[in-house]
């Protein structure tokens, strides 16, 4: 049986949860998930700065991941962050749910668009395409307007702005996949599937079965080169916890 470490970068408990509860909704039926954020940091990413405070407490998880000896660790923000720092400290795969259900969308349709939160986090996702390089492969890029956390308010507002971007995104992208961009989002592509007729993918969902991929295939993270374990050095004050020895 596996143990999948689900990493949610910011702090809010019920943005983990959510995540969790899809994560567990399509793991194999022995994958252990174990959800966890960090203690200090943001409560939601919302941009660079954000990203920057959050990549420390991923780093401190992942290296608590290792210890436990997890099979796998998702980052689950859709910015990815700290993901090649991650993948130096682990020994096991390390999927951010961005590259993940990008990586599916290309695998299901010539061209897809993403649907996230605010207009100024779809910088990061531009960043992200630049980087895995998706860039030819996104028609578009959408955001609701609205804050990570108006998806944990109860009210359903974001919800439904999520549905309408997507309806509006098949209409006008000429994609044949939408991306959900936010963790927030997992429990909702599912349904939207159903609805649109349309693959919309959740990467916390696409991190789950790439983790339990790789793992049938006895692949980890390559330790030849730049994601090597980092060098040994004195870290100091707060640090000196990520050493690996
Ligand atoms: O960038 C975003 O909109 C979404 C990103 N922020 C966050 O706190 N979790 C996320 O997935």
């Amino acid at each position: 049986p596996l143990c999948i470490q689900l990493i949610n970068p910011n702090t809010s408990l019920a943005m983990t949860e959510v995540m969790a509860q899809t994560a567990r909704s399509v793991a194999a039926g022995d994958t252990q998930i174990v959800a966890v954020c960090p203690q200090e940091g943001a409560p939601s990413i919302e941009g660079h700065f954000d990203e920057a405070i959050a990549t420390l407490g991923v780093l401190q998880q992942v290296k608590a991941g290792r210890e436990a000896g997890v099979d796998g660790h998702i980052i689950a923000c859709f910015g990815d962050p700290g993901l090649l720092a991650a993948r130096e400290l682990a020994r096991a795969p390390v999927i951010g749910i961005a590259e993940a259900a990008m990586h599916l969308a290309t695998m299901l349709a010539t061209r897809f668009s993403i649907v996230t939160t605010l207009p100024r986090t779809l910088t990061i996702a531009r960043h992200l395409l630049h980087q895995y390089g998706f860039e030819r492969h996104c028609a578009a890029l959408h955001a609701i307007d609205l804050p990570v956390l108006s998806l944990e308010d109860g009210s359903g507002l974001a919800q439904q702005k999520v549905r309408e971007q997507c309806i509006a995104a098949k209409k006008s992208d000429g994609s044949g996949a939408i991306v959900l961009g936010c963790g927030g989002m997992a429990d909702l592509a599912q349904e939207l599937t159903l609805e649109l007729n349309i693959p919309v993918i959740d990467g916390v969902s696409a991190a789950v079965k790439m983790v339990e991929s790789l793992a049938a295939l006895r692949l980890t993270t390559s330790k030849h080169g730049d994601l090597d374990y980092p060098l040994e050095k004195p870290l100091s004050g707060r640090f000196a916890g990520l050493n690996l020895r």
